[in-house]
């Protein structure tokens, strides 16, 4: 009864109540008192016991009602009671299950001393119930594999109670094993609009706790030795095990009768053909929703047990008896498997054996469980009844959790896969992106110096541009200053012609010499003190008439090559003028550098300030000169007449211009001129020379540096 039910009970109990109650108080019998009060006490203990009544009832109903939940359960235990045999029946046995005095699934056992023992179980198969009638029974559990669930039907019972005759049956009476495959491919071919399903069939025997494949195309070959290993998914898996794949009733029984027939089976005092090893057929069923494309991988485990038969009694000796050894140890496992599942223990051995091992997760769990337990119905058989049947009520009150359908988890495995191997990439992408990020952080801080850096190039090439066009601009003044003074100069010419002017060639400087600075432009800054020390003295630069001539000699070289090469270029004279010579000790010679220069354009192609400035100066045909300092502060008048061939003429005079020829590196002054234009020692320009006199140091140059220095000795 459940509660409903007894919330309705107690209701019209209740108004029971109320209506006798009410029947009382209109009764003849009030205002009697004494009787009144007697029938009042024993109307309520009348109530008292019928609700008595009715609760007992109550929690009885729902003792049963729970007790048909457990039943319910996904351990199912049909109990299949073989016929008498020939043998039985000619030695007069009688059979000792009652199946007449109990009701449907309830068996009752007859023992010797008349004392009865009652069993109940899911289904009880009479023994003269026909394979398929047990195959019925069987079919909601079989197809609970196409739904994803994995199933586990086994039989268990004692030697030659007809386990093999269950499961694999005879070609007349197929048993539950072909009846399995033949229903599942019905039931496939139902759902084939909206299911797909592949079946695979492994069939093994675990013989003396080894584990043989009877699918093996060569079965005398010595088998490979096969291992229950443990799958990432956590099922158990026989590596190296045969798959193979059905497609019909026929191909599974060729199968099944092929596996039979390598299975290992002995002569017993109890089964001619008894079964030595635990036989499984695995059938693993691959699904495939075609609607949502949901798959699923479940597997069906068809076990037929050894026999569960006493050593002791089949009178077994050697390689029986080793046999009966291995096979009562390894279902004296399942036993504590079952035990453990029973009690709910944490622990449950299931690696005692093979078997168990390998029926893991068929036996406890989320799958579903169907024992055949065979019986014999022989007296003689008694004791192993009895025992199987305990141990079949065990089973039965193992208590499971629901039974779960099985995805194939291949494919999430393959998915959770994915899945890690996505998580690693995008980390690995925001390593990538923050690395970028840092990067592009880096650049633009580079950039920004860069930026910084070329503003402050900007800011100082603006002022390098300025400064020079200052210096042009000083330049030019000086200039315009030394034209002014050229003029009186060349009015002083005449006064100085009187004088004997003599005018020396100053010997040219060694083209590789390394002690004659670079000329630098006219400045009007103090330059800076030179690194190299002064080591000519006045002598040195005034050669002797053999040096004269070897440096003559030199310079006319040079003048050769200035010919070909930079004919055009400007050239520079020195001149050097000696008052007397009686005062030549006394005074300091007195020095003019003319520079001349030719109206051509340079051949330096370099648009610098450096060659602005002389385009410029070629333009306006403007002299260059240089002076001598006057230690004393006077600054004397250096005369050189132009043009050149009065100073040559002129031997008279006192002056003496000497002729140095610059270095070419400069593109300021004009070289030496070449020799063959002069065919002799002394050169005559062909433009007019401007002789130099200024009495105010306006330009400083290297060499008039070098030329105060070199004066200051020579007076000293
Ligand atoms: N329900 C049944 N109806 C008719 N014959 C049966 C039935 N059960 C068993 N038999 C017969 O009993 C004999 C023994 O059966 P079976 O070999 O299946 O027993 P078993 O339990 O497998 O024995 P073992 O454990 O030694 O292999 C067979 O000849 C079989 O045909």
């Amino acid at each position: 009864m459940n509660d409903q039910a007894m919330e309705t009970l107690c209701h019209d109990f209740n108004s029971a109540v109320t209506v006798s109650d009410d029947n009382f108080k209109n009764s003849s019998f009030c205002g009697i008192s004494d009787e009144h009060d007697h029938l009042k006490k024993r109307y309520n203990e009348e109530c008292e016991l019928l609700k008595k009544k009715y609760l007992d009832e109550y929690n009885e109903r729902k003792r049963l009602y729970n007790e048909i939940i457990e039943l319910k359960g996904n351990i199912r235990v049909f109990c299949r009671c073989r016929p008498l045999n020939s043998d039985e029946i000619s030695n007069g046995s009688t059979s000792v299950v009652d199946f007449d005095s109990c009701q449907e699934n309830e068996l009752q056992i007859m023992s010797s001393d008349s004392s009865k023992k009652l069993f109940k179980f899911d289904h009880i198969f009479r023994p003269e119930s026909n394979q398929e009638a047990v195959f019925l029974q069987t079919i909601p559990i079989v197809t609970s594999v196409l739904d994803g669930f994995n199933v586990c039907i086994f039989a268990y019972g004692q030697t030659g109670t007809g386990k093999t005759f269950t499961m694999e049956g005879t070609p007349e009476n197929k048993g539950v094993n072909y009846r399995t495959l033949e229903e599942l491919f019905k039931v496939s071919d139902v759902r084939s609009n909206f299911m797909k399903y592949e079946l695979l069939v492994s069939m093994l025997e675990v013989y003396n706790e080894k584990i043989r494949d009877l699918l093996v195309e060569n079965c005398n070959q010595p088998t490979k030795k096969l291992e229950i290993k443990q799958s990432a998914e956590g099922t158990q898996e026989v590596p190296g095990l045969v798959e193979a794949r059905v497609y019909n009733t026929d191909e599974v029984w060729e199968l099944l009768k092929s596996g039979s027939r390598a299975r290992s089976v002995g002569s017993t005092n109890a089964n001619e053909l008894s079964s030595r090893s635990h036989c499984l057929v695995r059938v693993t069923v691959l699904g495939e929703n075609l609607i949502n494309g949901q798959r699923t991988r479940s597997h069906l485990w068809l076990v037929d047990l050894a026999g569960s038969e006493r050593v002791g009694r089949l009178e077994v000796e050697g390689e029986r008896l080793k046999e009966s050894q291995f096979i009562n140890k390894s279902l004296s496992a399942l036993g504590d498997v079952i035990s453990a599942l029973a009690s709910k223990t944490t622990h449950v051995p299931y690696r005692n054996s093979k078997l168990t091992h390998m029926l893991q997760s068929s036996l406890g769990g989320d799958c579903k469980t169907l024992m055949f337990v065979q019986i014999s119905p022989s007296a003689a058989d008694l004791g192993e009844t009895l025992c199987s049947l305990n141990f079949a009520t065990r089973v039965r009150g193992v208590e499971h959790g629901p039974a779960r359908k099985q995805a194939d988890v291949g494919d999430l495995f393959k998915y959770k896969q994915l899945a890690e191997k996505a998580k690693n990439d995008e980390k690995e992408i925001k390593k990538l992106q923050d690395s970028v990020q840092s990067m592009q952080l880096r650049l633009s801080a580079r950039e920004h110096i860069c930026r910084g850096l070329q503003e402050k190039v900007r800011d100082l090439e603006s002022q390098l541009a300025e400064e020079r066009k200052l210096r042009l601009k000083q330049e030019t003044k000086a200039l315009s200053a030394a034209a002014s003074t050229q003029s009186s100069a060349i009015s002083s010419l005449g006064q100085s012609k009187r004088r004997t002017t003599t005018i020396e060639k100053k010997p040219p400087l060694a083209p590789s010499s390394k002690l004659r600075l670079p000329l630098r432009r006219i400045s009007n800054f103090m330059p800076s003190r030179s690194p190299v020390a002064p080591t000519k003295t006045r002598n040195s630069m005034i050669p002797l008439p053999e040096q004269r001539d070897k440096e003559n000699m030199s310079s006319n070289t040079l003048m050769e090559s200035c010919k070909t090469k930079t004919l055009m270029k400007p050239k520079r004279l020195s001149i050097t003028a000696r008052p007397s010579a009686a005062k030549q000790v006394l005074e300091p010679k007195r020095r003019a550098s003319i520079a001349t220069f030719r109206p051509e354009p340079s051949s330096s192609s370099m648009a610098t300030p450096l060659n602005r400035s002389n385009a410029r100066m070629q333009t306006e045909r403007v002299g260059r000169k240089s002076f001598v300092w006057d230690p004393q502060r006077v600054w004397r008048t250096a005369s050189v007449s132009s043009p050149m061939s009065q100073m040559k003429g002129g031997s008279s005079s006192a002056a003496v211009v000497e002729q140095t020829a610059i270095s070419t590196r400069s593109s300021k002054f004009m070289c030496s001129p070449p020799l063959s234009q002069a065919g002799r020692s002394s050169w005559i320009p062909k433009h007019p020379t401007v002789i130099a006199l200024q009495k105010k140091q306006l330009v400083w140059s290297p060499l008039k540096m070098k030329a105060m220095r070199n004066s200051r000795k020579s007076i000293v």
